[in-house]
């Protein structure tokens, strides 16, 4: 059986790096454990008058290159390896892109699904209370992940200002617009997917405006990938999927349509003139394009044999297993991996963040040049590496990242 454990794989993924580049063995050794980990319990009053405590984690990987940077996942599944190996790969996505940032993550173990409004209030109000001497704009600045929200980064910040006594919005990033947001985050992820897709495409020669693409996942990621391919390429969406299952038409699905259709119905199922699929079909199409945009372990040893895609662009983080890798590298399968393609979130957090400490805020259209010029050179320099190394593209990412860290410590004197 192979080894799905996500910690795990992010190891085997650095091991398979540092052999590349020979890196010095003392740094791989401080490269593969976090720097430190919070766990926090947080009692929480139900709507029914009765307390629960949640689970919740915030992991610092790194901080060689600058404070460090990742998400909040709100997850019933969530465990602590996930949450490392999260940490791990904000590690290397914020040095891939050459934000002067190291590497976080957090998450609670919760269903916000069936939690109401006020719940969700007092669980994000209490972590921030049981994590706050662990963040702060130049320690650690969370942000949205899974089933988080703008809403939430809101009451996050309204809370971390209530303790430190002072007005500090850059100690959160993904916030609503009103509140120090930045324009373009929103859609940020998906949008420099498009432009690391357009760099991949350019590379094998695929014409975009003739792809058929599948996307896994219709949260914040997947949906603005449905959108955006269509509107930026001229792409055909052929599937889409969510939690609940997957939908397919040979005809295209229009985007703004579904988006109404699963506003109203929770699902993507049922979607007029489509055939239902499941997540395991949507991912085996024969299409040109597939972006996994849900959750880790999509692609594995058991599929990547079955997958027919020329380009896979991973929105999600994690969605594809070092066996599934060695497969489509040797099938000749371009994939584009996560701590490159999804990186637009956070590198449009980066640009929050500066806007937040300057005051100086930008428009959308400065926003996503500066987006276009970071995504584009990092595709270019994964391109250009996975070349001269003859090795998968995750591999040459991490070989840039990794260095790029190490360099830090060892300037530091850390090793
Ligand atoms: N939101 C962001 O800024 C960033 C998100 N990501 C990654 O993108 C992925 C998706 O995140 P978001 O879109 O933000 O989350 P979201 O909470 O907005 O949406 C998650 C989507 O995944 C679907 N999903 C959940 N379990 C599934 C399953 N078993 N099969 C198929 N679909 C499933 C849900 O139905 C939903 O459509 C995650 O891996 C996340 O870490 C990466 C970088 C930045
Ligand atoms: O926007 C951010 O700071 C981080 C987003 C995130 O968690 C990710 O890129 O996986």
């Amino acid at each position: 059986m192979e080894d799905l454990d996500p910690f795990d794989i992010a190891l085997k993924q650095l091991k398979k790096a540092a052999s590349v580049i020979n890196l010095d063995k003392q740094a791989l050794e401080i490269l593969s454990s976090p720097k430190e980990i919070l766990e926090v319990s947080i009692p929480v009053k139900m709507d029914s008058g009765e307390t629960k405590v949640f689970k919740g984690f915030r992991v610092h990987y790194n901080n060689a290159r600058g404070p460090m940077k990742g998400g909040i996942r709100y997850y019933e599944k969530e465990t602590l390896s996930e949450v490392k190996a999260l940490s791990a790969w904000m590690t290397w996505k914020t040095a891939l892109l050459d934000l002067p940032y190291g590497g976080a993550k957090g998450g609670i173990v919760c269903d916000p699904k069936k939690m109401s409004r006020g719940e969700l209030e007092r669980l994000s109000r209490g972590y921030i209370d049981a994590i706050a001497n662990f963040i702060g704009p130049d320690i650690d600045i969370p942000a949205p992940d899974v089933y988080t929200t703008p809403q939430i980064m809101a009451w996050m910040m309204d809370e971390y200002e209530k303790i430190v006594r002072h007005s500090a919005p850059g100690v959160i990033t993904g916030k609503p617009l009103e509140i120090g947001g930045s324009l373009g985050r929103g859609d940020a992820t998906a949008k420099g997917g498009m432009y690391v897709l357009r760099e991949a495409a350019k590379s094998i020669g695929l014409d975009l405006s003739k792809a058929r693409v599948a996307v896994q996942g219709f949260g914040n990621a997947g949906q603005f990938a449905v959108k955006f391919v269509k509107e930026m390429f001229g792409s055909k969406v052929v599937a889409v999927s969510d939690s609940m299952g997957g939908i397919y038409s040979e005809d295209g699905i229009d985007f703004q349509e579904l988006l109404e259709y699963k506003e109203k119905t929770g699902k993507v199922e049922g979607f007029k003139n489509c055939k239902t699929i499941t997540n395991e079909e949507l991912l085996e199409l024969n299409v040109d394009v597939l972006i996994p945009a849900a959750i880790e372990n999509q692609l594995t040893g058991a599929n990547a044999d079955k997958v027919k895609a020329k380009i896979i662009l991973e929105l999600a983080n994690g969605p594809t297993t070092p066996e599934a890798d060695e497969i489509f590298f040797k099938k000749g399968v371009l994939l584009m991996p996560d701590f490159l393609s999804n990186a637009g979130g956070v590198t449009v957090s980066y640009f929050e963040w500066v806007q937040n400490i300057t005051g100086d805020y930008w428009t959308e259209e400065e926003v996503y040049k500066k987006l276009d010029a970071k995504m584009t050179k990092a595709a270019q320099d994964v391109l250009a590496t996975y070349k001269k190394y003859n090795v998968d593209p995750r591999t040459a990412a991490y070989t840039i990242a990794v260095k790029r860290v190490a360099d830090a410590m060892k300037l530091r004197g850390i090793y």
